[in-house]
């Protein structure tokens, strides 16, 4: 059968015998994962710009998902500004074996990979371009030997760029949490965020809104320190559950301060947990 200018149907790849070479065959960039890896859920935390609290849902999500009794690991995909060590108080270097890397275990045993936990000195900076930061994220899928986790979330870095594209190619990612923050203008790059996600066939679990108020430690009046909440607007557009609102609280950011996340209960988003 003739190569078509503009690309076959897939059907038609059956019994074609260019269909091996064939530049119109779609790429399959899925990674392999390692071998001593069996991970049930990949759920990737996701914004569309950066700021918002991702890293702290990410580990709020994944919190609650232990306390529930699950085995979970954090894979830091945010290269360039990785928190997740620092908030579970882990400053070791990460071990490895002919097999690959082990993940760090947090106090509470969620297994922890991040940049952070290879370089020589936690406050170097990496200075690499975006294909050496997307390849880095891809080993941490396949050289980490995970062993079994019930779910693994993966903490992206902001906005649509190299590496959230890498991970929805290569990993096998099972839903999208997205994150953003009480303001206008995060009702247009929700939609960014949300339309990746579509493009890419992945499903979205929802979305959950950080900073959504403050508590007046008096009179516990709620206080929208960030503007009015558009959430349940946005999330109805797009058809998606709101997961959850996230105060800002202080208790949140102490535990990250004092680098005892491991402790902390998040109360804020039970509605995400029944998603998982
Ligand atoms: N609900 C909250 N209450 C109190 N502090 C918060 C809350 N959410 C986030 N923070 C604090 O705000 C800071 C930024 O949060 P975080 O690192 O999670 O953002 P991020 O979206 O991952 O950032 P980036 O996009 O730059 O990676 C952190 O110091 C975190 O502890």
């Amino acid at each position: 059968m003739a190569e078509q200018q503009n690309g076959c149907a897939p059907s038609d790849c059956a019994g074609c015998a260019h269909a091996d070479s064939c530049s119109s065959k779609p790429q399959d960039l899925s990674a392999p994962a390692n071998p001593f890896s069996r991970v049930k859920k990949v759920i990737a935390v996701v914004s569309g710009k950066g700021g918002v609290g991702k890293s702290m849902v990410t580990a709020s999500l994944a919190r609650m998902m232990r306390e529930q009794g699950f085995t979970v690991g954090i894979l830091d995909a945010d290269i360039t500004g990785p928190s997740i060590p620092k908030m579970y108080g882990l400053h070791e270097s990460a071990k490895g074996s002919d097999e690959g890397m082990f993940p760090c275990e947090a106090k509470d045993g969620t297994r922890i990979m991040s940049v952070n936990l290879l370089l020589e000195n936690e406050s170097d900076p990496v200075i690499w371009r975006g294909p050496v930061i997307a390849g880095v994220v891809t080993q941490f899928w396949s050289d980490v030997m995970w062993g079994e986790l019930d779910y693994l979330f993966v903490d992206m870095p902001p906005g649509t760029g190299d590496v959230p594209l890498t991970v929805f190619q290569s990993l096998p990612v099972d839903g999208v949490v997205i994150v953003t923050s009480p303001q206008d203008l995060v009702q247009m790059i929700v939609k960014k965020a949300y339309n990746m996600a579509r493009q890419m066939n992945i499903p979205v679990l929802g979305i959950v809104e950080n900073y959504s108020y403050l508590a007046c430690p008096d009179c516990g009046k709620k206080i929208s320190v960030f503007g009015e909440s558009h959430i349940d607007e946005i999330a109805a557009e797009l058809d998606i559950p709101v997961l959850g609102k996230m105060p800002i609280d202080p208790k949140l950011s102490e535990a990250v301060e004092n680098e005892n996340f491991a402790e902390v209960s998040n109360e804020y988003l039970q509605a995400a947990v029944n998603k998982m």
